[in-house]
C-alpha cells in the first residue's frame, strides 16, 4: 500500500469520526465490542443513540448472526460510552484493516479505554462452558502469516511504527476486573488466560486444538486482537475478555461438536454476569488526561 492509500485510509476515519460526532452530542470515553451472542451490553446504555451500520458513512456491515449491526451512543454507570453491537470478523472477507476501522474511528472521537468481549473455545482443560476469561496476553496466528492491521506505510497521526504489545491487555484494569469480580461473587468462573486468534470460520480440527494448547492458548477464537492491536496502536488502554461459550474437542473419542448455536445459547445464559461485570468495570473507570 502507498503513502496515499495510507493517508486515505487515516482521512476515511476521519470522516466517519466526524460524521459521527455531529450526529450525537455524546463524547464518548469508553469503547465497547460486543461479541457473538453479547449485544446485551448496549441495551444497558442510558438515553441511548443508536446508528445502523449501513447508516454511518464508510462502516463495514455485520454479516453473523448474534451482531446486531448497530452503534450505540449513551452513558453506562455516568460514562459516556460508545458500544459496537456487532463487530467483523476476517472470515466475512473484509480486510484486516477495515475490520479495525471502528478502533481508528473510537481513538478520532475521543474514546481512552476499549472493553472488549468475545465467545470462544476452552483449550485449557481446567476450564468449563461459561467460564468468563480476563485476557492477559494474545497469540496473532494471522499475523504469522503477515496479517496484521498495522501492515503498511504506517500513520504516525494514529501510532508508531513498531508498537509494543507485551503490556497489551492493561494490568490495573485486569485487577479491577478481577476485585469487581470478587465483589459480585463470580470467583467460581472467572478465569484469566491467553487468547488465540485463527482466521476463521472453520472451527478448529482436534489435531489443531492440541497444537494452540501445546502453544500455551488457555482460550481459541475468531476476533478481538485485530482490534487490539490497532487500539494499542492508537494508545488506548485496553481491556477483553472470552466467554468460554464451548469446550474445543481434544480427543478422538468425543462426540462434542462446535457449533454456532451453543456458542449463542452460552452468551443467552451468561449475558446479565457479564452485563454487570462490564457496567460495574465501567462506572469505576478513572480518566486523566493523560490516559
Ligand atoms: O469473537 P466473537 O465475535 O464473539 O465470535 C466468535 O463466535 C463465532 C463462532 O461461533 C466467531 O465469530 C468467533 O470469533
Ligand atoms: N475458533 C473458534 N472460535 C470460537 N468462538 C466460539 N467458540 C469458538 C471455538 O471453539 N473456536
Amino acid at each position: 500500500m502507498s503513502e496515499s492509500a495510507s493517508s486515505e485510509r487515516y482521512e476515511e476515519c476521519r470522516t466517519t469520526a466526524d460524521w459521527l460526532l455531529s450526529s450525537t452530542k455524546v463524547r464518548p470515553t469508553v469503547g465497547i465490542v460486543c461479541g457473538s451472542g453479547m449485544g446485551g451490553l448496549a441495551k444497558l446504555l442510558k438515553d441511548p443513540q443508536v446508528f445502523k451500520y449501513s447508516d454511518i458513512p464508510n462502516f463495514p456491515q455485520s454479516t453473523v448472526h448474534g451482531h446486531a449491526g448497530q452503534l450505540v451512543f449513551g452513558t453506562l454507570n455516568g460514562k459516556p460510552c460508545v458500544c459496537m453491537q456487532g463487530r467483523f470478523h476476517l472470515y466475512e472477507g473484509y480486510t484486516v484493516q477495515k475490520i479495525t476501522l471502528p478502533m481508528r474511528v473510537f481513538k478520532l472521537m475521543g474514546v481512552k479505554t476499549v472493553f472488549l468481549t468475545n465467545a470462544a473455545g476452552g483449550l485449557n482443560q481446567d476450564y468449563k462452558v461459561g467460564d468468563v476469561m480476563i485476557i492477559k496476553d494474545h497469540i496473532n496466528m494471522p499475523g504469522f502469516a503477515g496479517i496484521n492491521p498495522l501492515f503498511g506505510p504506517n500513520d504516525e497521526r494514529f501510532g508508531v511504527r513498531f508498537p509494543c504489545m507485551s503490556d497489551a491487555y492493561d494490568r490495573e484494569l485486569r485487577q479491577l476486573a478481577r476485585d469487581v469480580a470478587s465483589e459480585l461473587g463470580y470467583s467460581d468462573f472467572l478465569q484469566e488466560g491467553v487468547y488465540c486468534v485463527l482466521a476463521g470460520p472453520s472451527f478448529e480440527t482436534i489435531a489443531e486444538c492440541r497444537m494452540l494448547r501445546n502453544l500455551g492458548a488457555d482460550a481459541v477464537g475468531m476476533s478481538t486482537v485485530h482490534e487490539v492491536i490497532t487500539a494499542r496502536h492508537a494508545g488506548m488502554r485496553c481491556f477483553a475478555m472470552s466467554l468460554i461459550s464451548n469446550m474445543s474437542v481434544m480427543s478422538y473419542d468425543s462426540q462434542e461438536k462446535a457449533n454456532h448455536e451453543e456458542v449463542l445459547e452460552t452468551g443467552r445464559l451468561r449475558a446479565k454476569d457479564l452485563e454487570k461485570l462490564v457496567s460495574t468495570i465501567v462506572g469505576r473507570l478513572e480518566h486523566n488526561s493523560s490516559s
